[in-house]
């Protein structure tokens, strides 16, 4: 699949030292599924933590989910040897965390060539994301979204983001609005997905629902999310609604019964629709295709 065309409505962080985690990280339907190396990982652990995922990788099947890596951070003594590794292993991502500038983004794709090159590889194969932490990321954002044509896409990250704003997170979320946007934004110019961070209260469902519909009605592409619990949420926040479907299944009739006609311009009694009319009845189908509203032809499925 493109890497831009995937649906990334989960993304979930599976601590890379917990074997049993790792082996059935692919059966809960997270759209991406993103091993740990970093903060979930003590300092003891970052070897073997490092050998398992990469294990992990080589022997277990995940399906049609998005394989991603959060290696440790380049002022780490354990970033180089992630990198290898996980290029050799075949990563589709690889996430950089406590990112605040765009040559930290390419310090990452030129080790991240060398290694493709080393391992026979193909050079531009393995695509990047980065993950924003502070304030300096949030000031730099833009730069960090545009630094690499491998960019998939950033994320922010409020736990450690909060620490630096010296505040910590409220229900509400008001001390996150500026850096959402700011990210939301840096991400839409540069055309690249837009995460959303963790909700770490594993208890509070409908604080997590809230915070869904949020980041949702912002325009994020998705969330990262701790806990297998965590994904079915999501996904119901970016449910289409019926309305919605039938709207855009007849936006996309209108598209192919004009392209049939050779006609470039699309109208739906006697109502012109535009392009960005198309690309949001595009988004909804493949949103009502994940949700196995519709098949794979678009046509609702009865229940
Ligand atoms: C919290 C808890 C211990 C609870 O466990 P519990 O076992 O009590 O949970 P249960 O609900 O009972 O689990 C039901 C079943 O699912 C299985 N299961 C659970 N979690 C699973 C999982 N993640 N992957 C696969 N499988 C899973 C479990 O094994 C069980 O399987 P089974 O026994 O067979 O029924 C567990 O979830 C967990 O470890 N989460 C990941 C924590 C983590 O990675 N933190 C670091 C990333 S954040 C960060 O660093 C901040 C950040 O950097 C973020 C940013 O950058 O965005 C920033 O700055 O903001
Ligand atoms: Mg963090």
């Amino acid at each position: 699949m493109v890497a831009s065309e995937r649906l990334r409505r989960t993304m979930m962080f599976v601590p890379g030292n917990n074997p049993g985690l790792i082996k059935d990280a692919g059966i809960f339907g997270a759209d991406s599924i993103m091993f740990d190396l970093e903060d979930a990982v003590s300092l003891t652990e970052k070897d073997a933590a490092r050998y398992l995922v990469y294990e992990a990788l080589s022997r277990f099947d995940y399906g049609d989910a998005e394989l991603v890596v959060r290696i440790n951070g380049l002022d780490t003594p354990f970033y180089q040897n992630d990198i290898k590794a996980m290029v050799k292993a075949g990563i589709d991502v690889i996430r950089l965390p406590k990112t605040e500038s765009a040559e930290m983004v390419q310090e990452l794709e030129n080790l991240v060539a060398s290694a493709e090159q080393e391992f026979g590889k193909e050079v531009g194969s393995t695509h990047l994301m980065a993950a924003i932490e502070s304030a300096k990321g949030v000031v730099n954002a833009n730069e960090i979204a545009a630094a690499s044509d491998r960019m998939i896409g950033i994320a922010l990250s409020a736990e450690d983001y909060t620490t630096d704003m010296k505040t910590h997170r409220y229900p509400d979320g008001q001390e996150l609005l500026y850096a959402r946007n700011v990210i939301l934004h840096a991400a839409r110019a540069a055309g690249i997905a837009a995460f959303d961070t963790v909700f770490t209260n594993l208890d509070d469902e409908e604080g997590f629902i809230r915070e869904t519909k949020l980041i949702h009605q912002l325009g994020f592409d998705g969330k990262s999310v701790i806990n297998p619990r965590q994904i079915p949420l999501v996904n119901q926040v970016y449910q289409p609604s019926q309305k919605e479907i039938t709207n855009a299944q007849n936006v996309i009739m209108a598209l192919k019964a004009a392209q049939q006609k050779g006609s470039g311009v699309i109208a739906i009694n006697g109502q012109m629709v535009d392009r960005p009319v198309v690309l949001r009845a595009e988004r909804v189908m493949a949103l009502a295709k994940a949700n196995h509203l519709v098949d794979q032809e678009g046509n609702n499925i009865e229940e």
